[in-house]
């Protein structure tokens, strides 16, 4: 919304929200979220034709277009709980949105969501409006902008997709949409569908970018077995033009608040429609991404003589990916946590994440529908997490560095310095792959590199 304010100065945007600390601070210097470059279109637009409000009733009542991108969270309770998405928060805003119109409006699905809810919120819509004369259009307009790299994705988005109703009323829906992108992005690059095409395509689109991620961490395991180089695997398919060379990083894992819940997501749709199979092929890829993550604390594990018990380990890294503070779904809470179950003594160290959260995130019990045994209380979790402000002394007397994120800074730190804070052998596992694993071994470290051939000290028999 901010990106449109930027370049649509003649429209008038009001970012609502019912949680008041976040419209606080979105009203300050301190913006709720961390993203390169936002603050400063968030400054230059704001209270010039960019507010933030909690003001619902009334900036919804007055708006033309409603953009709704609620969340829309994995159910964990009732029918579907594990895989459908969890529409309360959609529900809720369609009703508020039918209660407040006294003039038509477009209805934008901004939020990702199941195939076929823009046809449940047309019913919510209809049914809840009291005067007769207001109609609602629906768009579904999904959003592909990744975190950390959001302002370039929606400067210069690859399309941006706007799916509608075939009506002359749903068409001119689309056009009217269609003209508030066409601010800033060629035309060609505005692609139409139909409603459903739309909002399975979101859903597609995410499947399979993880499948990628899933399928070179696949092969990254069979790397280690063999003594191939994974990075070498993913250049050379990726030179092929029909493959391609993004998302082919092997990494601990994939993250984040959209993979596993939209994957889920198509899977229950799927199973709705009685393709059990067509669910089971994509529920792979969240098992597959499981896997690594577990595979990585079985390697830490096992590299270090079998056991990590009132061992410290230093955890470079907690969100989900660099240049976000965001920890939704980070692979580093199912790692400390294998770690940690295993008697490690996590310090964890994150540019950007705040102890706050990476306590709130390593307490909450995770949502375990497939692993009945992990049901184990949190509260041992606890005493045996530490979070340091400060990446060396995160690493003074601990026996192994784990490297969760990919974040530069990581890249530029005096690793032999840290090296004689640390206890011998010292070990690296770089789930990664930024660091530089020659030097590394110089230097005196075990390293593990993900998918390349085994440093000697880590092969069976040495
Ligand atoms: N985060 C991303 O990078 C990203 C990218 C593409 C799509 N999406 C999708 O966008 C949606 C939102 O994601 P998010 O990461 O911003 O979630 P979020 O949980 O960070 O934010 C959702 C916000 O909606 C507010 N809200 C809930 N009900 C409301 C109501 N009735 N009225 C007003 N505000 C209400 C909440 O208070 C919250 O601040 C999800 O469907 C997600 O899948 C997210
Ligand atoms: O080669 C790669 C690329 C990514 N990742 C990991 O995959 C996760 C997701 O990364 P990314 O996709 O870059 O960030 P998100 O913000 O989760 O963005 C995804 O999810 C958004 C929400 O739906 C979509 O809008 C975006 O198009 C889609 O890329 C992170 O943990 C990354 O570290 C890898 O392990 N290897």
């Amino acid at each position: 919304m901010a990106m449109v304010a930027l370049k649509c100065p003649e429209i008038e945007v009001v970012v609502v929200d019912i949680n008041e600390e976040r419209i606080k601070a979105w009203n300050s210097e301190k913006l709720p979220i961390y993203e390169p470059g936002l603050l400063e279109v968030v400054k230059e637009c704001r209270g010039r034709n960019l507010f933030f409000s909690t003001d619902t009733k009334k900036h919804v009542g007055e708006a033309d277009v409603v953009f709704v991108s609620v969340n829309t969270p994995t159910k964990t309770h009732g029918i579907g709980a594990g895989r459908a998405a969890d529409l309360t928060y959609w529900e809720g805003a369609a009703r508020l949105i039918a209660s407040v119109s006294t003039s038509s409006k477009i209805v934008v699905e901004k939020s990702t969501v199941p195939v076929k809810t823009a046809e449940a919120i047309g019913k919510v819509l209809k049914r809840n409006c009291l005067n007769p004369d207001v109609k609602f259009e629906i768009l579904s307009n999904p959003e592909f902008l990744a975190e950390g790299t959001a302002m370039e994705d929606l400067q210069h988005p690859d399309r941006v997709l706007i799916g509608g109703s075939d009506t002359p009323s749903g068409q001119k829906a689309i056009q009217t949409l269609a003209e508030v992108y066409a601010h800033w992005i060629p035309r060609e690059r505005i692609l139409t569908a139909n409603l459903w095409s739309a909002e399975l395509a979101k859903l597609t689109a995410n499947a399979f970018l993880a499948q990628r991620i899933s399928s070179i961490n696949a092969i990254s395991a069979l790397c280690e077995a063999t003594g191939a180089d994974v990075s070498q695997v993913a250049h050379a398919i990726g030179t092929d033009s029909r493959i391609g060379g993004k998302f082919l990083n092997a990494s601990v894992g994939f993250g984040g608040s959209c993979f596993q819940k939209d994957i889920l997501n198509l899977c229950y749709v799927c199973e709705s429609v009685g393709l059990k199979e067509v669910a089971d092929y994509w529920l792979q890829v969240v098992s597959m991404n499981d896997y690594q993550k577990q595979r990585f604390v079985e390697r830490v594990i096992g590299a270090m003589f079998n056991t990590v018990s009132g061992k410290k380990i230093a955890v470079y890294g907690f969100a989900f990916k660099k240049d976000t503070g965001d920890t939704r779904e980070t692979p580093a809470i199912d790692v400390c946590k294998g770690l940690i179950r295993d008697g490690a003594k996590c310090c964890i160290y994150d540019p950007e994440v705040k102890a706050e959260q990476i306590f709130r995130d390593l307490s909450a019990p995770k949502f375990e529908w497939d692993r009945p045994n992990y049901s184990r209380s949190q509260s041992h979790i606890l005493e045996n997490v530490q979070v340091q402000s400060d990446p060396v002394a995160a690493a003074d007397g601990a026996h192994a560095i784990c490297v969760l994120t990919e974040w530069d800074e990581f890249k530029k730190y005096d690793f032999a310095a840290l090296y004689e804070k640390m206890v011998k052998p010292a070990f690296i596992f770089d789930g990664r792959n930024i660091l530089d694993h020659a030097k590394l071994r110089e230097i005196g470290f075990i390293t593990y590199a993900l998918g390349k051939p085994l440093d000697p000290f880590l092969v069976k028999g040495y």
